[in-house]
């Protein structure tokens, strides 16, 4: 399996896709097409996915379904920080402070240079600090999950202990602050190859963007 196309792809890509709407490039092999069942898919060359986008938008989530369905390896970057560190991303921060934190979030980050095949669910802040952004995308495809200040807010107002960048806030004002947050952040996020609307997902989402190479 490789990337369908990517150049070409991910130019239409910028703009977000489009309930039942495929990618102009559709799996092709030799000019012809490829049959819409596929058999088990077969990766010829390296693949590196990374998921960015806000906190709750299902970055993790969709993370272990697409990479289940596309035979690559699933990581999680908050997962891979806290096995090292053996702390909690809250200990972490309570304890060591951010800039601790985004220190490891960049280390644990470019470890992943040696590894390929694989999808990596980052934190809601990865792409926005250090060079990090700029550093994924020279490895492989960024895929940015784009969702609602309101949906975000749904899926994490019973989550926020372990998300130590919301969790003092006060429930009240925690639309307000997702609101103030993701405007700071779609800078970054918008830079991604590739960006998808978390209303329209399923799980073969991913899957559009990759092809069959035999
Ligand atoms: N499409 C979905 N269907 C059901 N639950 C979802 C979906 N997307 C996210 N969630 C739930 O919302 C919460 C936040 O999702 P998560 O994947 O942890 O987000 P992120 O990793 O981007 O912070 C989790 O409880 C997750 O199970
Ligand atoms: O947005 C952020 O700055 C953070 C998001 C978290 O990941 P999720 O987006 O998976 O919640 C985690 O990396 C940490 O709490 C910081
Ligand atoms: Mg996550």
């Amino acid at each position: 399996m490789i990337l369908a196309s990517m150049d070409k792809l991910f130019l239409k890509s910028k703009t977000l896709m489009k309930r039942d709407e495929t990618p102009d490039v559709k799996p092709v092999k030799g000019g012809e097409q490829i049959p819409e069942k596929k058999s088990k898919k077969v990766i010829a060359l390296p693949v590196k996915i990374f998921l960015i986008g806000f906190m709750g938008s299902g970055k993790t989530h969709w993370g272990k379904i697409w990479a289940k369905n596309e035979s690559l390896t699933f990581y999680d970057l908050d997962g891979r920080i806290k096995k090292a560190f053996k702390m909690s991303i809250t200990e972490i921060f309570e304890k060591k402070g951010e800039e601790k934190f985004r220190e490891l979030e960049r280390y644990h980050l470019r470890k992943f240079e040696s590894k390929k095949n694989f999808l990596l669910a980052c934190g809601g802040g990865t792409p926005c600090f250090s060079d990090n952004m700029d550093w994924m995308k020279s490895q492989g495809k960024v895929f940015y999950l784009k969702a609602e200040p309101e949906l975000l807010l749904q899926q994490v107002m019973h989550e926020t202990e372990k998300r130590p960048v919301i969790k003092k806030v006060n429930p009240s004002e925690l639309l307000f602050f997702i609101q103030k947050k993701l405007e700071e952040r779609e800078p970054y996020y918008s830079q991604a190859d590739v960006i998808l609307n978390v209303d329209e997902l399923n799980e073969n989402s991913l899957s559009l963007f990759l092809t069959p190479t035999k």
